[in-house]
């Protein structure tokens, strides 16, 4: 992998967390998709899928691993360890007991990587990059969103504790329980989102703050296919499945999409995105 050791060069390859699906299950139910899905994924087809994201996130990325943990089945969902910016890491604090055992491992993660560890106050819940995602066209703004697994109490203490400006925005669609699932903003300012998935407040705070160009509204086939759940590296966007209308619209904007299958983990309720953290979320950037 290609590091940058002079400090006159820029780095501009971007930077992501995985971390390998060897204990990957649904084994409990936190979410709608888990529903049906208990002990119905296979290891093998697991570990193909997300073999075939890590390579293709590799290819426009650097890619860092976290060792997986056994009985710790969601761990592969780097997204949800936290928020990082600059050198900062806001560790995630789970709603549900079933993930909590995540945290002491991504704590230590970070720190044995040299992150600060910024701690939100206790007794409220934040589930990380998986419900805060910075907007890529005004620097310092993070859009968190709540109703499901955030508290709507972290939104003020992240803009507090990171000085940055949050805009919270409910989620009001169980399917959609993460921001993350139903909202990405993209490169130059563009925002791909599920409109169904918010509640009217949110949805006006969104129209206010991305202009009608920006905003590429996805139907709910494609929602229901987390085109949304998209990671995002320049000009290229990785998801699981777009449909042709989705696709036209992306490439008319700029972007080259690229499919890679992940239904395995849609059995849990992720995808693309939720299988990725980024590492480098550069302060004014
Ligand atoms: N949407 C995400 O950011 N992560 C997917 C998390 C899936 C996991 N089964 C959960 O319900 O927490």
């Amino acid at each position: 992998m290609a590091e940058t050791t002079s400090p006159m060069i820029e780095r501009t390859v971007p930077r992501l967390l995985m971390c390998a699906p060897t204990f990957f299950e649904v084994s409990y139910v936190i979410n709608p998709w888990m529903t049906d899905h208990v002990h119905d994924t296979t290891s093998e087809r697991a570990r193909r899928q997300w073999d075939a994201l890590r390579d293709t996130v590799s290819r426009h990325a650097d890619v860092a691993l976290q060792p997986p943990a056994e009985g710790l089945p969601d761990m592969s969902f780097t997204a949800n360890a936290g928020l990082v910016f600059g050198n900062a890491f806001v560790p995630s604090r789970f709603r549900y007991a079933e993930r909590q055992g995540e945290e002491a491992h991504d704590r230590d993660w970070f720190a044995r990587h040299g992150f600060d560890i910024v701690d939100l106050p206790e007794g409220m819940f934040f589930e990380g990059a998986g419900d805060a995602l910075f907007d890529r066209g005004v620097a310092r703004r993070l859009w968190m969103g709540h109703g499901h697994r955030s508290d709507a109490e972290a939104a003020p203490e992240l803009a507090r504790l990171l000085d940055i400006e949050v805009l919270p925005v409910k989620l009001s669609d169980p399917r959609f329980y993460h921001l993350d699932t139903c909202f990405c903003p993209l490169a130059n300012g563009y925002l791909l989102y599920f409109p169904g998935a918010f509640d009217p407040p949110a949805l006006a705070l969104i129209e206010t703050h991305v202009p009608p160009g920006l905003r590429i509204p996805v139907r709910e086939r494609d929602a229901l296919d987390f085109a949304c759940n998209a990671v995002n590296l320049g000009r290229v966007v990785i998801l699981n499945r777009a449909s042709g209308a989705l696709r036209e619209r992306l490439e008319a904007a700029g972007f080259m999409v690229v499919e890679v299958a992940l239904d395995e983990f849609i059995k849990s309720g992720g995808a693309a995105k939720c299988l990725t953290l980024r590492l480098d979320e550069i302060p004014g950037a």
